[in-house]
């Protein structure tokens, strides 16, 4: 067990996500987690959902936290950073979850000597099926790195990534949740359309991208072997794998993908 306080500056869809990993995994206790937010509604109804102590101050989050946790929209940064620089341990370990925000972009908004983690997770860690990245600054030491990572293990999968693949993890896996719904969601009105009921249709749809899913990791075969391994010669999957190329599935997916990663290149590179 974590003998750390845990703050979070922000606690919407991402930060939330997190909190509740954090504190399924069991990894700390409630009384250690900190959240802040903009509106007395979102910190009413995460310490109703977690039991979590939360207030309208940054600037206690950012005093009482170990390592803290900036789950804040990117547009937030230039006034919340400011806000909690001067209150901010020189022992804590920040973490930024915001895309196109880089390294040097929040040391320099910080104006001091800070220990910072730049990560991208998912909403899964939710779930605890989380897909993380962590790159860090020259102040974490490893140790510190692999506490910070423990944090994200506990709620999914974590790694250690240089700062330049930060925009392929947006687009492969900080954003790829969304895309995956529109997939099972298209899967299941297909379904709806030939007669099931709409709650089994988000069953089977889900269920099976999820198996699919963990055929990947756990067999390690190719996607593209397991695909054969469908398609009965003059069966039914060939038909919709055809069906898939015209429509152009998988250039469509390419191209969306290096459109999100892009973006955040581009966030990272806005003034
Ligand atoms: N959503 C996702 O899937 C992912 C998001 N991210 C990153 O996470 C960050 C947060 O995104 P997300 O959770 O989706 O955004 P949300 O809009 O859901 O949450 C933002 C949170 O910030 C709070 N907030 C706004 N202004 C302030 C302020 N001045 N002080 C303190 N808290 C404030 C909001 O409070 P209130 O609720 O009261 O308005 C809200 O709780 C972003 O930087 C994003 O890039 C990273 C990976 C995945
Ligand atoms: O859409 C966004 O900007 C955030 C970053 C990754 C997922 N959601």
């Amino acid at each position: 067990m974590f003998d750390k306080i845990i703050g979070f500056i922000g606690a919407g869809n991402m930060g939330s996500a997190m909190i509740g990993g954090i504190l399924n995994a069991s990894l700390v206790t409630t009384g250690q987690v900190i959240a802040s937010a903009h509106s007395k509604e979102t910190l009413d109804a995460i310490h109703s959902r977690f039991s979590i102590e939360t207030t309208l101050s940054n600037e206690t989050v950012a005093e009482r936290s170990d390592i803290l946790f900036l789950a804040v929209k990117p547009n937030k940064f230039d006034e919340v950073i400011p806000q909690i620089a001067p209150h901010v341990k020189s022992s804590c370990i920040i973490v930024s979850i915001a895309a196109g925000k880089t390294i040097a972009a929040i040391e320099e908004a910080f104006g001091k000597e800070i220990k910072l983690v730049r990560a991208m997770p998912n909403t899964p860690a939710l779930v605890g099926e989380a897909m993380s990245a962590l790159c860090v600054n020259a102040h974490v030491t490893e140790a510190e790195l692999s506490e910070v990572q423990a944090i994200f293990n506990s709620f999914g999968k974590a790694e250690v990534v240089p700062e330049s693949l930060i925009d392929a993890v947006v687009g492969v896996s900080g954003s790829s949740p969304a895309y995956v719904y529109l997939f099972i969601e298209a899967m299941a009105d297909a379904a709806v359309a030939d007669g099931m009921p709409r709650a089994q249709a988000y069953k089977f749809a889900a269920q099976s991208v999820y198996g699919a899913a963990k055929m990947v990791l756990e067999t390690g075969r190719h996607p593209g072997e397991l695909k054969d391994a469908v398609c009965s010669p003059g069966g039914t999957t060939i038909e919709a794998v055809a069906a898939l190329e015209r429509g152009g599935l998988r250039d469509t997916v390419i191209t969306a993908q290096r459109a999100c990663s892009k973006k955040s290149h581009d966030m990272s590179t806005a003034k």
